[in-house]
């Protein structure tokens, strides 16, 4: 029996989820939708042959769905992940879980409350090939216990109505939640350092951005966000060790040679960059949930990496060093 999918948000992500449920992954469907922006909605529907709904209440609602993927815009995620498990329906959250760290502790509780795991949240890069390597290099030794990672996140422009806090909330919360799983552990401290801003940000926008995190066993990071780099969407990851390095390899693309001069493309966004690793977190989603569980990201994931953010927004806010308080993970999420 095919998953039957309601999506909420059929926006760039969110049509791009339904693609892919429709035809790269196998074993579920898309049955029903909606949108605010109605227009392109019922056009999504018509085009995939889901039954267009009003409300992202009546998706959740409509006794043909079995799980919801949300993936609106991020101050309406919280509502919406509720609903779902108070409908005692699978939900897939895109990332963030929510915009700040009560709505998640809201959520986490109300999952608890309700007995069973249904939330996963849409931190993608732990489905990525390059990532999971990065993972088994380090869970083996390979380079010894890792001592500091120097990353990147590089946009090529912003998205609409990009704020200074979504380069953190939005964007490096990214890094927050991939890092901590290479990692196995929680931060202790963040630190977010501001040069001087590119003169294409738009006025008052504080870009780029530096943010310095430690773990509780004292790994450095140091990520670099830069949501207008004007070039391409680069994401980069190297991990030190104190035996050898590990590096995310770059995406295979295209390799040009013309008028003397040799380039490799770099691709726009994030949705050729990471299309693989999209996929894979589908496929497993759509297995986990057929089989009643939760097996990707939780809401718990999504919580730490809410309180990772917003200590980094207090640090880049104060110019202080911030201690992070992760709450100690209940027994109800294990690892
Ligand atoms: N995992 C990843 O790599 C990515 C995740 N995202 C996340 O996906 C979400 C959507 O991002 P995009 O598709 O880029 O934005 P978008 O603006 O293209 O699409 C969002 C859609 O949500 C709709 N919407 C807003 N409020 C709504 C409501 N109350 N009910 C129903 N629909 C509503 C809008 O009309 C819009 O069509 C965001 O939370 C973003 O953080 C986005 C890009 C990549
Ligand atoms: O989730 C995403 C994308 O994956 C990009 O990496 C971010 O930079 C973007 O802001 C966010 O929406």
């Amino acid at each position: 029996m095919d998953l039957r999918v309601g999506v909420i948000g059929t926006g760039a992500i969110g049509e791009d989820h339904i693609r892919r449920l429709t035809h790269t992954v196998t074993g579920a469907n898309v049955v029903a939708l909606s949108d605010i922006n109605v227009q392109n909605a019922r056009r999504i529907a018509d085009k995939y042959g889901a039954k267009f709904y009003a409300t992202g209440e009546e998706v959740i609602a409509a006794p043909e769905v079995d799980a919801i993927v949300i993936a609106s815009w991020d101050p309406t995620h919280a509502h919406y992940v509720l609903a779902g498990i108070k409908a005692g329906k699978f939900v897939f959250c895109e990332k963030p879980l929510a915009t700040s760290a009560n709505d998640c502790k809201n959520i986490v509780e109300a999952e608890i409350a309700g007995g069973k795991q249904l939330v996963q949240v849409g931190f993608m890069r732990r489905f990525d090939r390059g990532y999971r390597q990065i993972k088994a290099a380090i869970d083996s030794g390979r380079i010894g216990e890792v001592l500091m990672l120097h990353c990147m996140h590089r946009n090529r422009v912003p998205g609409p109505k990009h704020t200074t806090e979504m380069s953190i909330k939005n964007s490096v919360i990214h890094e927050i939640d991939v890092l901590r799983w290479l990692l196995g552990e929680d931060y202790k401290t963040a630190q977010v350092l501001l040069p001087k801003s590119s003169r294409l940000a738009e006025d008052g926008l504080r870009d780029p951005q530096i943010v310095l995190l430690e773990t509780q066993s004292g790994v450095r990071i140091d990520v670099e966000s830069f949501i207008n780099c004007q070039y391409g969407y680069d994401v980069q990851c190297e991990v030190v060790g104190e035996t050898g390095t590990v590096r995310l390899p770059d995406p295979a693309n295209m390799e040009v040679r013309s008028g003397g001069a040799f380039s490799y493309e770099i691709f726009p966004d994030w949705s050729d960059r990471f299309i693989e690793a999209y996929d894979t977190e589908f496929r497993e989603w759509v297995d986990a949930t057929k089989r009643g569980i939760v097996a990707g990201p939780s809401a718990w994931d999504g919580y730490v990496a809410c309180v990772t953010a917003d200590a980094c927004t207090e640090a880049r806010e104060t110019g202080a060093i911030v201690p992070i308080a992760i709450p100690r993970r209940p027994a109800f999420y294990k690892k």
